[in-house]
């Protein structure tokens, strides 16, 4: 453990993997960096903190050759001063390796293929495939990944596929720099159950007992007090604060972010009792890929949460229920209509008033290319008079709204895909509820959002439902189903295992039936 207290920016020059000194980068009018300062030691795990939009993201994509840093921004990699910026080809060669929440593995290559992808474009026309599925089957071997090397990526569940890309980036680093390295992992476990994060987390740990820096970058603060030694907190751009982890708490690191405690949403639960209302949503026989034919219902002014371990088929409902699900069947009563679901589709959904935010908001949830209020203003049909849009009015609204959801920068008319991801996020929340739809699904709502806007969000979705809409949250975040749910049906091999409901919903009782249910199973 480093004594970060006696480190001045001299020894963090000389002895750091990387160290980043007064890092500036501007879009526009927008100063998304300003003197950042950020030294990742060899062997340490180095969290990376902050709000959505403060910068972290961009700060990454210096590393990565993507963006280019105002002038007077330094980088020293190894204590060797590098010039900015950085050149997308030399990276690998300074030994950074980078892992995102996709992971960036191709799923129709086999685990042998992507392992060894680096080599085999170096290869040429001449592979040597004995030695590569030697070489492929000794790093499977070093890190204890027990997979089929001739098993396509897409057959692998979503924990080896995070081996798989981790172990790749460091051998990547281990092949061209004695050890010597930045790994920089960007939220990759955002997929993954809690006893998967632990495995990764041992990976992790060893990798960094190798010698490797890690640059850790997540909002899930547990993790973090988990993983990581020290943490850096970034605030609109500006460095705010360094901690080593042993030496705070998470309520510490909390206040870092938020420049205050936080206040935490309360959802008032004490007087409800469930019952079914006679204008409930009623679910039945609903099958999918894995879903085996469950029945459930949900009421308007209620948020009933469905959860379980990864592959429990929790996670196809939403896109089941919307008609987006290739193999989905079953009985919808909404609005006392009923609807077969094996002929859904989501222009049906949209007509009976469902709204669906999918946990892929990037590729699903907005468009990229168009302006943030074009994205808000989308699902609202009363600017659009037959003649003209009514583009001054819908700038009003979607100006209000951004407002009204914290959005930032608070500007409507850049694109969706210039606003961080969490502030996409408020975007699409912002667009589904303006007004209540008769239901409300939600796929891990919170994913990639800052620990103070969860809570904003929280307070948004308790407005809506408190005007009758029914919500249906599927989630993994066990914290978020304990804080806004009224009810929360576990989910395990396609059935449903057990409901919890007002008090009996607590993390250790949904942490207890997920687990117990799929060792049952087994
Ligand atoms: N390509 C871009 N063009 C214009 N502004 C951008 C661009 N990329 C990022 N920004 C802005 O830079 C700031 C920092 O964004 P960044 O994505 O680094 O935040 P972040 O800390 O990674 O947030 P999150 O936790 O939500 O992912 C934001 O104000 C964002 O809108």
């Amino acid at each position: 453990m480093y004594n970060y207290k006696d480190m001045d920016d001299e020894y963090k020059r000389k002895n750091a993997t990387v160290f980043l000194k007064n890092v500036s980068m501007t879009f526009g009018h927008n100063k998304a960096l300003d003197s950042v300062d950020l030294a990742i030691m060899p062997g340490e795990i180095h969290g990376l903190l902050g709000q959505n939009g403060c910068g972290k993201s961009t700060l990454i994509k210096i590393l990565s050759g993507f963006n280019h840093p105002d002038s007077g921004s330094k980088l020293y990699i190894n204590g060797n001063k590098i010039k900015l910026p950085l050149d997308p080809d030399m990276i690998s060669k300074y030994g950074l390796s980078f892992v995102h929440q996709d992971l960036g593995l191709v799923s129709s290559l086999s685990v042998l293929e992507n392992l060894r992808m680096e080599h085999l474009f170096q290869s040429g026309a001449k592979i040597n495939w004995k030695k590569e599925r030697a070489e492929a089957k000794a790093i499977l071997e070093k890190y204890g990944i027990d997979v089929n090397i001739d098993d396509n990526i897409e057959t692998l569940n979503q924990v080896d596929k995070a081996m798989i890309s981790i172990v790749r980036a460091v051998e990547s680093i281990l092949s061209r720099n004695d050890g010597k390295g930045l790994l920089v992992l960007d939220e990759p476990t955002v997929f993954l159950a809690l006893d998967e994060v632990n495995m990764l987390f041992r990976l992790v740990r060893e990798i960094a007992a190798g010698g490797i820096g890690v640059l850790f970058v997540s909002h899930d603060l547990d993790e973090v007090m988990t993983i990581t030694d020290i943490v850096t907190v970034l605030r609109d751009g500006v460095n705010c604060g360094e901690a080593v982890t042993s030496e705070t708490s998470k309520d510490g690191v909390i206040e870092m972010i938020l420049g205050q405690k936080l206040t935490a949403f309360e959802r008032d639960s004490s007087n409800y009792r469930y019952a079914v209302h006679p204008d409930a949503i009623y679910f039945k026989n609903i099958k999918g890929e894995v879903l085996r034919g469950v029945d459930f219902s949900v009421n308007p002014g209620e948020i009933v949460g469905v959860t379980g371990l990864e592959g429990s088929g929790f996670g196809e409902i939403p896109y089941v229920i919307c008609g987006e699900n290739e193999l989905q069947d079953g009985k919808m009563v909404i609005s006392h209509k009923t609807v077969d679901l094996g002929k859904y589709d989501m222009k049906q959904a949209i007509e009976d008033n469902i709204a669906l935010i999918p946990a892929d908001r990037p590729n699903q949830g907005g468009i990229q290319t168009l302006r943030v209020e074009e994205n808000v203003m989308m699902q609202v049909h009363k600017f659009y008079h037959p003649l003209m849009l009514q583009s001054g009015k819908m700038r009003e609204k979607a100006e209000e709204l951004n407002v009204q959801y914290s959005v930032t920068p608070n500007d409507v008319r850049l694109n969706f895909s210039q606003l961080s991801g969490g502030n996409q996020q408020k975007v699409i929340l912002a667009k589904w509820l303006q007004e209540p739809p008769v239901l409300l699904i939600l796929h891990e709502p919170t994913q990639g959002v800052d620990v103070g806007a969860r809570q904003q969000i929280y307070k948004h979705i308790d407005q809506i439902v408190k005007r009758g809409a029914a919500v249906l949250c599927a989630s993994s975040d066990y914290e978020q189903l304990v804080q806004i749910c009224d009810r929360v049906i576990i989910f395990s091999r396609g059935r449903i295992v057990d409901t919890l409901s007002g008090p009996e919903i607590t993390k250790e009782r949904i942490v207890q039936l997920c687990y117990n249910s799929a060792a049952v199973q087994q």
